[in-house]
């Protein structure tokens, strides 16, 4: 099969997938600091896409305005379909419970309990979840699937730091969400804890049947989790491609992500 055929199937392939996020010339300035210049991210229903660029390249720009908690200064952003740009408080609250993030530190209350940490977003998001009397199976199951049903009744302080990040993607799942973002989901975590989570992230894709988008500097993660990748330069798209077709790269920026 030609080269020519092979982009056409692919984008056919692609244009019969759902479209779960799309950002569209993304551009964030401070000042004269251009962060992001013309970014652009489509990631389709049930793709593990990996976003990968060095420190300072914008990434955690580019997560904030995601999440709306920065504002871009051109560009649109659509989570399925709807312009987060443009919803108000409510709106942009009701799509945030499709997506489940894990963050950097995994921002879990130290004085509550794990049941607690878990029911937060239940109660925080009470709309979706108007009938529910009781949280125990969410809470059981969204345990479960991270293999941590046994810690409910521990507090943070009690867990080790991989499972602390277990107990944040629970949380995460905990609101069955279409998408999950991942920053940086393996920093500081010893080479061992991180095979279990890389581990658990593919396993966690497979039973949710989530969309996500990684972003990391690890390489060992991007390896084996995604399916594309974008490499961020400058805050815009230097590359994109299979782990394999972007590690085999001859481009001298490229090699760089690999060494
Ligand atoms: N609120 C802000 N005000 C001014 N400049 C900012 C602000 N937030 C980020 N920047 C600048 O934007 C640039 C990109 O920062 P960003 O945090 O997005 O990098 P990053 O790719 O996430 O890096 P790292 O991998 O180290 O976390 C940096 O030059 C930073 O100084």
């Amino acid at each position: 099969m030609n080269q020519t055929q092979n982009i056409l199937d692919v984008t056919k392939e692609q244009s019969e997938k759902k479209l779960m996020l799309e950002i569209v010339d993304l551009r964030k300035s401070f000042g004269n600091n251009h962060v992001l210049n013309g970014f652009n991210l489509e990631l389709f229903e049930g793709e593990n896409l990996v976003i990968m660029g060095k420190s300072g390249s914008g990434k955690s720009v580019m997560i904030k305005c995601l999440v709306g908690l920065m504002q871009a200064d051109s560009g649109s952003i659509k989570v399925m379909g709807k312009d987060i740009t443009k919803l108000n408080r409510v709106e942009l609250d009701n799509i945030r419970t499709e997506i489940g993030f894990l963050f950097q530190g995994n921002a879990l209350y130290d004085s509550m309990t794990v049941r607690e940490n878990l029911e937060f977003p239940l109660r925080r998001h009470k709309k979706k979840f108007e009938n529910l009397t009781d949280t125990t199976p969410l809470i059981t199951e969204a345990l479960e699937s991270v293999g941590l049903a046994h810690t409910v009744n521990l507090m943070p302080s009690e867990l080790s730091g991989g499972m602390k990040k277990r107990i944040a993607l629970a949380r995460a799942l905990i609101l069955k969400p279409k998408i999950i973002l991942y920053d940086e989901p393996t920093s500081g975590l010893d080479p061992i804890t991180s095979k279990e989570i890389i581990e658990l992230m593919r396993r966690v894709q497979k039973q949710y049947k989530t969309s996500s988008l990684i972003i990391t500097h690890d390489v060992d993660c991007a390896r084996v989790v995604s399916e594309r990748m974008i490499l961020l330069v400058d805050g815009t798209n230097y590359a994109e491609g299979t782990f394999t077709e972007l590690a085999s790269s001859n481009d001298e920026q490229v090699k760089a992500f690999f060494k």
